[in-house]
């Protein structure tokens, strides 16, 4: 073999620049994909070939040798670089971020143990028996499988308790029948226990592989491993498992396909949904969006067909969808959050030997602590934002950088003794409700009381096994759950968002009210869903009291047509933050001078504060781009990127958000 032969391309996860040319020394040859191990600067960095070259443009006494070929992990197909090269430019982030990204940490490591190798695939297994599909759950099906070789993105439109994960269970089936494997993303993994189960049941013999957070680095890397080799044919996970290598992917589901955590909030902010039909797409592979509140995108998709639009209309138990009634506050008040309408709700559950949920969307005790002598109130130093009263631990928290001090024995700033907690977290709505019936068991699902490990899998077995009578939590509790004694949902405090100045709030509050009021009466036992509000007339919960989401979703698009935004424009976000008041604006109008010079056919708006304008101490602004279409962004997008990286900027941190999520 020729010298000039002997040159190849390693993409390294480092900022800017995401491929080195490295020199081949002899004995070892890395083909594209392979992992290599390679020096960089005084350490060793783990990379992936991406291409050889003839020569390169580094002279030759600078190139450096590669150092060793990972052996034990097979190269990464062509279809994934592919994947991997498509993130890094539509999302404007180094190829080698997205490749670190999708790779499980133990792979990344420069020197560690050797890897099992995946065992080798085995004869497909035996499928168990499900509930007979309803006549709707079969014409869902039929939709899906009316095209199983080529790029077919269906939306699952169907109402809580409709058996889309029927659906989903059998499409799979069909994957496997053909010798295919299978994606299956769900929103928080965590949250669902009961699902794992659900797929592990329905395919005894398969190897299922469930990527959780509490998995073990080792774990994860064997099951990075049995997906790449095709050993597991079914992968459920959640958004980051759409960058999981494959063998031989025949469809992807994407489960509650508006839900905001599909969405990565930092480095490679990528839509999961998103990269899920495009993947799809580049494979020629059905996909299955599903959701009882589409995302608008998929919505309109499926309306001007871009989208096979498949429905389920009826529970598939038979079960009535439950009955929604507002509580009008302004003149049933509520004592501690809890009006007269929803003590007596709830005291009938009790009485009946049925559950209740109760939706609070704040974990802690209270909002803010207020002085009513001198009008202080609880706020963060480092954040605009209050700090939350934790009262079983006797603590002030910011839920947003992590602060922690103590409560205030008095007030801090007129000494006076008259401070109280204003508003309901989920800890209060406990308290008062165990105050109002003191033999009811009552267990609180939140961030804070589920940090335990298993701790969370445990509260649902106890709700399941009909130890528990009401259950208070955060919209953890909406998400996928199936309890057949629960009759009765409450949510307390959802007015906030709908006045929101983000432009998808209303959207997230419609999505949310139908899921959490979803878990009531899924089973013999009809449900009723009570939301507390001083808007009882609003259109929004007029919308979700008539389970309208095809109204609420034509209403909305109306909206965003008038003001030009998603799905009807393209977005993007500048970012920008800084220790030093004024920095990130300043450098956010330098921003907007400079796109000015090559933005044609995009807009360019001014500057503002962010909505959260201090964070852990941090000044942010942000700066909204629109166009009309993603091909007139793009590139406009890819300009601007370079132009502002070669600026070499150092007071103000700050990155580009294709496709926002929250404003
Ligand atoms: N064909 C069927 N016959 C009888 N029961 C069914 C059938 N399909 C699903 N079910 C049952 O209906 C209930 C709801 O089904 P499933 O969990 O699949 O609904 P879903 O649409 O995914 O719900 P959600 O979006 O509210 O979580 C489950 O208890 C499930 O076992
Ligand atoms: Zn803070």
């Amino acid at each position: 073999m020729g010298n000039e032969r002997r040159i190849v391309q390693v993409c390294l996860d480092v900022p800017l620049v995401a491929t080195f040319d490295f020199r081949v020394p002899e004995g070892l040859d890395p083909e594209v994909g392979n992992l290599v191990v390679v020096p960089f600067g005084r350490t060793r960095k783990v990379g992936v070939v991406t291409g050889r070259i003839a020569r390169s443009e580094i002279a030759p006494e600078k190139l450096r040798d590669i150092e060793s070929v990972v052996a034990d992990v097979a190269p990464l197909g062509r279809d994934e670089l592919d994947l991997y090269r498509f993130c890094a430019n539509y999302y404007l982030r180094p190829l080698g971020e997205v490749i670190a990204a999708s790779l499980p940490p133990r792979l990344r490591q420069a020197r560690r143990r050797k890897l099992a190798p995946a065992a080798p695939a085995t004869a497909r297994g035996p499928i168990a028996e499900g509930p007979p599909p309803t006549a709707e759950q079969e014409a869902a099906l039929a939709t899906v499988l009316a095209s199983f070789d080529r790029f077919h993105p269906v939306l699952l439109e169907g109402i809580t308790g409709s058996g889309k994960t029927e659906v989903y269970l059998r499409a799979i089936a069909e994957a496997l029948a053909r010798g295919r494997q299978a994606l299956y993303l769900v929103p928080e993994i965590g949250l669902t226990p009961q699902l794992e189960s659900r797929v592990r049941g329905r395919f005894p013999g398969e190897a299922v592989i469930a990527a959780h957070s509490h998995r073990s680095e080792g774990e994860r890397a064997q099951a990075w491993l049995a997906a790449q080799s095709g050993t597991a044919r079914i992968v459920l996970g959640t958004r980051l498992a759409v960058l999981s290598p494959f063998a031989d992917l025949g469809l992807i589901i994407v489960d509650e396909e508006h839900d905001a955590s599909y969405k990565q909030q930092e480095g490679l902010r990528y839509s999961a949904r998103d990269v899920a039909v495009r993947r799809a797409q580049s494979l020629g592979i059905p996909v299955i969006l599903g959701s009882a509140t589409p995302s608008l995108e998929s919505y309109t998709n499926a309306r001007d067909k871009r989208y096979a639009h498949a429905k389920l209309a009826q529970r598939a138990t038979g079960a009535a969808l439950p009955v929604v009634r507002m509580i009008d506050t302004r003149v049933d008040k509520p004592v501690d959050g809890i009006s007269r309408a929803m003590r007596d709700a709830v005291a009938a559950r009790l009485e009946r030997g049925e559950q209740s949920l109760i939706f609070v969307n704040r974990r802690g005790f209270a909002p803010v602590l207020y002085c009513r002598d001198c009008a202080w109130h609880s706020t963060c130093k480092r954040c605009s934002a209050n700090l939350v009263l934790h009262l079983n631990s006797g603590e002030m928290r910011c839920h947003h950088c992590g602060f922690l001090g103590r409560v205030p024995p008095r007030c801090p700033k007129c000494g006076g003794m008259d401070l109280a907690p204003v508003g309901q977290g989920t800890q209060r709505v406990e308290e008062s409700l165990q105050a109002l019936f003191p033999k009811a068991r009552i267990a609180r699902v939140d961030r804070d009381s589920t940090a335990r490990k298993g701790a969370l899998k445990e509260v649902l077995d106890r709700v399941h096994a009909s130890e528990v009578d009401i259950l208070v939590g955060t919209q953890m509790l909406a998400k996928g759950h199936d309890y057949p004694g629960l009759t009765l949902v409450v949510a307390l405090d959802s007015d906030s968002a709908l006045f929101s100045a983000d432009f998808r709030a209303s959207e997230r509050l419609f999505a949310q009210l139908v899921q959490v009021g979803g878990r009531a009466g899924r089973a013999a036992l009809a449900g009723e869903v009570l939301i507390q509000t001083d808007f009882p007339t609003h259109p929004l919960y007029a919308a979700v009291a008539r389970n309208d989401f095809a109204a609420f979703a034509e209403e909305t698009l109306t909206e965003r047509r008038a003001a030009g935004f998603p799905p009807y424009a393209h977005l993007a976000l500048l970012r920008a933050e800084s220790k030093k008041a004024g920095e990130a604006e300043e450098f956010l109008e330098s921003a907007a001078r400079l796109a000015k010079r090559f933005a044609s056919r995009v807009e360019i708006f001014d500057p503002v504060p962010a909505r959260m304008a201090r964070k852990a101490g941090f000044e942010r602004a942000q700066l909204l781009v629109r166009a009309k279409s993603r091909a007139a962004l793009q590139p406009f997008l890819r300009e601007w990127k370079s132009a502002l990286d070669a600026k070499a900027e150092r007071r103000v941190r700050w990155t580009l958000d294709v496709d926002p999520q929250e404003l």
